[in-house]
């Protein structure tokens, strides 16, 4: 794991040697597995509540490939959950319209999906982790009996398996010591650590094509935090998994990922390779939360993004962010951005067309 030292693109310079190590590699992966396993373009969320219409996601774009850690950031409420959720069927059909000119998971088209369209999908290629394990474990069975009960339902291990021997195998690979002592006990009896790291052995016993990882190691202590991200990091390595990490910690995300998907109401406001958006980031908000996080040795100032984050029911004119940008210009407050940029690297924002006239 690279220790990650970094400020705006002005140092980018200085940190380039800490940043790239992790991130040739997941490019080396990403060479072994190309298949894109989510294609999504123009998606829009809105979902009705008591204040009326709310357009939690506003027109995102993204692919996952096999293999590939996608990372989603953002301040509180820009929307990474409804994005991710959205592409797994997670949002309420009640209160929520979901549209899309593209939404592709495994080679599905999912736009128009049914519930039980999705619950068949979700069976059979994703599946989630999310902070607090104890939502996904039932407390009053064993670990054995939740794992069997997934085993059971996956149609890939086919007609005789040994569905303990395929636990114990399972437990092992998430390093889990006396795996057999484990399968008997009840999620009360585990460490934190220990209950996320059998929510993704039962994740994996499902055999997903992708994982849906929604701040999956906040609630733990540094050093397990670092162990489950590295586990995370081998499944998508060697399993093949697409992996959609959505956190707030912008050094976790620097350390995990292959790819970023920088959010800011509603909207994907810049996406690139990890390399691209910590070392060259090219949108002012991306900037700013680079600028605010603490430097390792250089230990410079901290520098907050001023202001808050508008409200989503009454969202400022032209570029969202223009309020709170340093470089705003008049046009930022009258006409949205389109993206630009190279097809890898791409950011919402009219200082593109500034410096492309220059
Ligand atoms: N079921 C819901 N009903 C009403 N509003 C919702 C619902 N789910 C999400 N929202 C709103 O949609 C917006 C985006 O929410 P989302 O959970 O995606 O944000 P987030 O970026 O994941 O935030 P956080 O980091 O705090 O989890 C927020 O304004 C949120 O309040």
């Amino acid at each position: 794991m690279m220790n990650v030292d970094m400020h705006a693109n002005r140092d980018a310079e200085s940190v380039a040697s800490n940043m790239m190590q992790p991130n040739m590699s997941g490019m080396e992966h990403m060479n072994e597995h190309t298949d894109v396993l989510v294609n999504v373009d123009n998606l829009c969320v809105t979902i009705d509540t008591f204040r009326g219409p709310l357009q939690a996601v506003r027109h995102n774009s993204l692919t996952v490939r096999a293999g590939e850690i996608l990372g989603i950031v953002g301040e509180s409420g820009c929307g990474k959950s409804v994005t991710a959720n959205a592409l797994m069927g997670l949002l309420p059909l009640r209160n929520t319209v979901v549209t899309a000119d593209t939404l592709m998971v495994d080679g599905h088209d999912c736009r128009n999906y049914t519930e039980s369209d999705w619950n068949t999908l979700r069976s059979s290629t994703v599946a989630m982790v999310f902070q607090d394990p104890m939502t996904a474990l039932n407390p009053i069975l064993s670990i054995g009996t939740q794992l069997y009960e997934v085993i059971t339902r996956t149609p890939a291990y086919g007609e005789s398996y040994d569905k303990r021997a395929i636990a114990i195998d399972l437990l092992t690979k998430m390093g889990i010591s006396s795996p057999e002592k484990r399968l008997k006990q009840y999620p009360h009896e585990l460490s934190g650590g220990m209950r996320q790291r059998v929510v993704i052995a039962m994740a994996l016993a499902g055999k997903p094509k992708l994982i849906l990882a929604d701040e999956p190691t906040t609630a733990l202590d540094v050093t397990t935090e670092v162990q489950i991200l590295k586990l995370l990091q081998q499944l998508a390595k060697e399993e093949g998994i697409g992996v959609i990490f959505i956190s707030h910690n912008l050094r976790v995300v620097a350390q995990l990922c292959d790819r970023v998907m920088v959010m800011y109401a509603g909207q994907c406001v810049e996406s690139g390779s990890v390399e691209d958006i910590f070392l060259k980031p090219s949108h002012p908000y991306t900037q700013g939360l680079l600028r605010s996080l603490p430097q390792g040795k250089a230990r410079g100032e901290l520098v907050a993004i001023e202001g808050q984050p508008p409200d989503v029911y009454v969202l400022p004119t032209g570029c969202a962010f223009h309020p709170r940008c340093p470089d705003a210009m008049n046009i930022c407050a009258k006409e949205e951005p389109l993206m630009s940029g190279q097809v890898q690297h791409v950011y919402r924002c009219w200082l593109a067309r500034k410096e492309a006239s220059l």
